[in-house]
Order: C-alpha cells, then structure tokens, then sequence
C-alpha cells in the first residue's frame, strides 16, 4: 500500500485527485504570443509531494500561476479538489503559492508578514495566531527575528518568513517556488528535514519547483520533467525510495541510480 493510501485510511479520507491538468495552452498577451504550453497535462493526488525540473525558461513558474489562478489557460483546464470537494476550476485564493521573489511587505515585521493570511481572513485569534507563528519563526532558526524587518534580514531570512507565510494559509495545496534556492546548503539541509517532517504530519500536498536535482530526489514521491518548446508535455519519473527520508540516504546505490537515471531522461529531453 503506498503512503497515500496509508494516510488516507488512517484518516478515513477518500483517496482522490486533488488535482487535474487536462491540454492545458497559454500564450502570454502581447504583439508576438509565443506560447508557453500548447498541450500540458498533469494529476496529482491528495497527499503526493511532486517536484517540477527544467531549463530556466521553460514555462514551470508560468504553470505554478496557472495554477494559483493568477493566470487563465488559453484551452485546456485546470480542476482542484481541494477538501474533500468535487474538482473544480475555481482556484484564486484557495491554493497557498510562494513565488520565487519573496514579495514580503517592506512596513511589516516578520512576524506580522507571516500574520498576513490570518488578518486577511479575518479571524479574530490575534494572541494565539502570534504565539503560533512565533514557534514557526523559532523552528526556522528566526527566534528574536519577530519585530525585524524585512531590510533587516538576510536573503535566506527572508525566504524562510515567506515560506512560513505561505504554511499559514493552511491550505491543502502548497505551491512552492524554488524556496530553498538562495539558502546555503546547512540551512537548506536543515530546511529539507523541517518540510518533511511538517509535511508527513500536516496531510498536505506539496508540488515544488527546484534546479537542484537531489533535493527533488530526496524530498518527492514524483518528480515532473519540464522540456522547453510549447509542444512538451511533462514526463513524469517516480522515486521509489522508502520514508522517512534522510540526506544520508544520498550515498545509498538505489538514491545514486535514481539520479543517474534523472540525469539520463533530462539529457535525452534535452533539458540538461
Ligand atoms: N509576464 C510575462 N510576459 C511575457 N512573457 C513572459 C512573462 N513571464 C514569463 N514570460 C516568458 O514565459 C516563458 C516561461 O517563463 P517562466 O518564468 O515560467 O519560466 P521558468 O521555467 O519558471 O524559468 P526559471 O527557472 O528561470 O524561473 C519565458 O520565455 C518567459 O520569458
């Protein structure tokens, strides 16, 4: 039985599509409209962890505001299940997106950065939000960080605060993009063993884009491979290695054969 199953049993959910990418075409707006996809399909289930990997350019942030709802597909469509409910197309606002630049407001502190999805929804536990984020921040190495700003703090520092922001959303379905990309490999190290564990205990789905080959190996269940060229579509290569993961399982044959054979469908898709 795989993980998915196991969860979804354990928790007495229905295992189903969380969500589901059918043709999807989009061409940016303007006078020459080269189009990023033309015909791009992709599933994911409840639970799954699903890395994108591919040259710089080929459409995968493009494909995460497709997904967030940012973007509209031109054909094709995009339906999401988030809670239990019937797929819909309906995704702006429902789906937690952390893009590439961290986007946090300069006139907040940390903490009320992190605090921004819970005042947004108007709820109205302000003492206990904070006390909550506040051991957030401490998890991600930023305890006494709580009143700094963000000109204040390093760029791996800032990172982690939008990173905690977007797990505060709590939304199923997180949209990660290239979140440990400016963090030095110690951190990023102790980050990696931070989302898996958050990651095996909060039930979410997680679909991360990376250029860093084995931490999309270490971290997911599949691993999506993105050529350039509208025509692509993604193919798909699973990693069969047990959980819980651990770095020290990158000098395991089974990890070294797995990423030789990335290597290898990236080199014949021309990507690498
Ligand atoms: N707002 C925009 N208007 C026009 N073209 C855009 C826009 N944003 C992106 N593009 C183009 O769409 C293509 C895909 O860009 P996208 O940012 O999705 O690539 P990416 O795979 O995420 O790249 P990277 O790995 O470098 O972040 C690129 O050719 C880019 O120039």
């Amino acid at each position: 039985m795989e993980r998915n199953e196991i969860q979804a049993t354990k928790e007495g959910l229905r295992i189903t599509e969380l969500l589901s990418i059918q043709h999807l075409a989009y061409s940016f707006p303007g006078p020459v409209r080269t189009p990023v996809f033309s015909n791009l399909s992709m599933k994911v289930r409840r639970g799954e962890f699903i890395s994108v990997v591919g040259a710089s350019g080929c459409g995968k942030s493009t494909l995460f505001r497709m997904i967030a709802g940012l973007l509209e597909p031109g054909s094709g469509e995009i339906r999401l299940a988030l809670d239990g409910g019937t797929p819909g197309p309906q995704r702006l606002g429902k789906v937690a997106y952390m893009p590439q630049q961290d986007l946090l407001l300069p006139w907040r502190t940390a903490l009320d950065n992190c605090l921004l999805p819970l005042t947004l929804s108007r709820r109205n536990n302000k003492q206990e939000d904070a006390a909550r984020v506040s051991e957030m921040l401490r998890q991600f190495g930023l305890a006494g960080y709580e009143a700094a700003y963000p000109r204040e703090l390093s760029g791996g520092m800032r990172q982690r605060v939008a990173f905690i922001r977007t797990l505060v959303t709590g939304s199923e379905l997180m949209l990660l993009d290239e979140p440990f990309g400016a963090l030095d490999a110690l951190t990023k190290r102790e980050l990696h063993r931070w989302l898996l564990d958050l990651w095996g205990s909060l039930n979410k789905t997680v679909l991360f884009i990376t250029h860093d080959l084995e931490e999309a190996l270490l971290l997911s269940d599949r691993i999506y491979l993105m050529a350039a060229g509208p025509e692509k579509d993604l193919e798909e290569l699973t990693v069969e290695l047990p959980r819980p993961r651990t770095h020290t399982m990158n000098y395991e044959p089974r990890f070294i054969e797995l990423r030789a054979q990335l290597e290898r469908r990236l080199y014949e898709s021309k990507i690498i």
